[in-house]
């Protein structure tokens, strides 16, 4: 299993436990709109290291985004394998096709 997968079934197992034992329940019972905050909060963090080109201070704040990431997905009973499945529809469509096939306005 992936880190990843591994780090949001840990995330997904934290809803409804008691906040006072784990910084993710502390963080769902706050409700989807402070796990969404906090998210951007963690993605600013990591554009001033990607900016400032530090890499060890970008790798500590990507993880940050990614645990956030995960953090308000499951804050909205989003899975993550819906998005990996999004990207794997994806998978193989260059971005340019797909914005120059976009219906116009
Ligand atoms: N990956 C993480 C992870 N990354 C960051 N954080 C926490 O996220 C919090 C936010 O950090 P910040 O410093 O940005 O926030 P802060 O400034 O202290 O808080 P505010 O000022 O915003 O209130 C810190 O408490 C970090 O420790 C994480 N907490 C947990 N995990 C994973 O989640 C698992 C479960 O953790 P618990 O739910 O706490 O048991 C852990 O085993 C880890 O695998």
């Amino acid at each position: 299993m992936h880190q990843i997968d591994r780090l949001f079934a840990t995330i997904d197992a934290r809803k409804g436990a008691d906040p006072a034992s784990s910084w993710t329940a502390k963080l769902l019972a706050k409700g989807p709109e402070k796990c969404a905050e906090k998210f951007g909060e963690e993605a600013i963090e990591a554009i001033i290291e990607a900016v400032r080109g530090d890499r060890d201070s970008l790798i500590a704040e990507g993880a940050d985004v990614l645990f956030h990431f995960c953090v308000m997905l499951a804050a909205r009973d989003v899975s993550l394998d819906e998005v990996m499945a999004e990207l794997a529809r994806r998978d193989g469509t260059s971005g340019l096709t797909e914005k120059a096939n976009r219906p116009g306005p």
